[in-house]
């Protein structure tokens, strides 16, 4: 691991996933740390030089406030910018584009930023936009010489605890090996990888940047049903969430999920009583649903398209 020689990684946007990202990769910075003390590691798929210098940018002041409250912790240098994008860019190696998806025009159309971004890596976590959109935008001519290599990649809020689900688009032409290292380093140290082709970025949004938010909602709603009959919330709450880490443990283990539905309903038993009432109310088929609408409503937020179920309008 190099400590001295470290990259500068720098957010543009350090709102949720700004700060998740960051704190996700200071955690991961932090364990190698203290495991390359205890024992040697694989360095094949580690990039030659990692990052251990940050710059959060942001446009609202308060955004410095909260990122070292989330971050500082970490003790790992931090620097937080307002409005000084260009310094932020300037001074990266690698830089996540995490501003709101109709924002990155602002940030990029900025003076000076195609020169401070030349040569470097830009990931662009931004839900809808395209990489075609990105380098059309900043290079209208054609890609120069020193263009930045722009990367897609649809991580998870669960990057902060390390548990993303992360969609790294495959990148045409492909990445230099030591880009490729690198991408892969910083997501697969908040969490899982895979890589994927374009055409299927917006529903991998739907299922894997939209998900906590849906599994949030079922987790939410078990710990109600429990506490009406009786539960404390906070016991509830936290008997709900273990449960639903162990389920994905075994899926992830891989038990299917049918089976391990089937294995746990004995027969007569409360399980399939419970399950018959979900049925009823065609829950499968919202999912299902919310997942096709999330991905439709994804595709749309490149284009500056607003509202769901039918009620999209574009901004003209
Ligand atoms: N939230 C999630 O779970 C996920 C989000 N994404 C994508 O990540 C991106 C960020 O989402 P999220 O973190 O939730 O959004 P947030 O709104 O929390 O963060 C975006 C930040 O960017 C700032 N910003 C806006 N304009 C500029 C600018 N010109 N220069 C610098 N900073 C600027 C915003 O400031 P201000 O608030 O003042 O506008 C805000 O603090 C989005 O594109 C989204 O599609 C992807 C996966 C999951
Ligand atoms: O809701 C959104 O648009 C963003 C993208 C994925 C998760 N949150």
């Amino acid at each position: 691991m190099a400590d001295s020689n470290g990259l500068t990684l720098t957010v543009l946007g350090s709102g949720t996933m700004g700060i998740a990202i960051m704190g996700g990769v200071m955690s991961s910075l932090a364990d190698m740390k203290l495991k390359s003390a205890l024992q040697s590691t694989d360095n094949s798929k580690t990039p030659s030089r990692l990052p251990n210098k940050f710059i959060a940018c942001d446009m609202w002041a308060g955004a410095e406030a909260k990122v070292k409250d989330a971050l500082s912790h970490y003790s790992f240098p931090l620097t937080t910018l307002t409005n000084e994008n260009i310094r932020g860019a300037k001074e990266a190696d690698i830089l996540i584009l995490s501003c709101k998806p109709h924002g990155f025009k602002d940030i990029l159309g900025e003076k000076g930023m195609r020169e401070a971004l030349a040569g470097k890596i830009l990931v662009s976590i931004l839900a809808g936009v395209t990489q075609q959109q990105i380098e059309t935008f900043l290079y209208p001519d054609g890609l120069p010489e020193d263009a930045c290599r722009v990367v897609r990649v649809m991580p998870n809020t669960a990057s902060f605890v390390r548990e993303s689900m992360s969609v790294i688009q495959k990148s045409e032409p492909p990445l230099s090996d030591d880009q490729l290292k690198l991408v892969e380093w910083v997501f697969n140290s908040i969490g899982r990888t895979v890589t994927l082709p374009p055409q299927v970025m917006d529903v991998s949004t739907a299922l894997c940047g939209s998900g906590p938010a849906f599994f949030a909602l079922m987790l939410e709603a078990a710990t109600d049903g429990a506490v009406a009959m009786g539960l404390p919330r906070a016991e509830a709450q936290i008997m709900a969430a273990q449960t639903m880490r162990g389920t994905t443990g075994l899926v992830l283990n891989g038990e299917h999920p049918a089976v391990l539905k089937d294995k746990v309903s004995t027969p007569g038993g409360c399980t399939i009583g419970g399950l018959l009432v979900l049925e009823e109310g065609t829950v499968r088929g919202h999912v299902a649903r919310a997942i096709r609408e999330a991905t439709v409503v994804a595709s749309q937020l490149g284009q500056g398209a607003q509202n769901v179920n039918g009620t999209r309008q574009t901004k003209l």
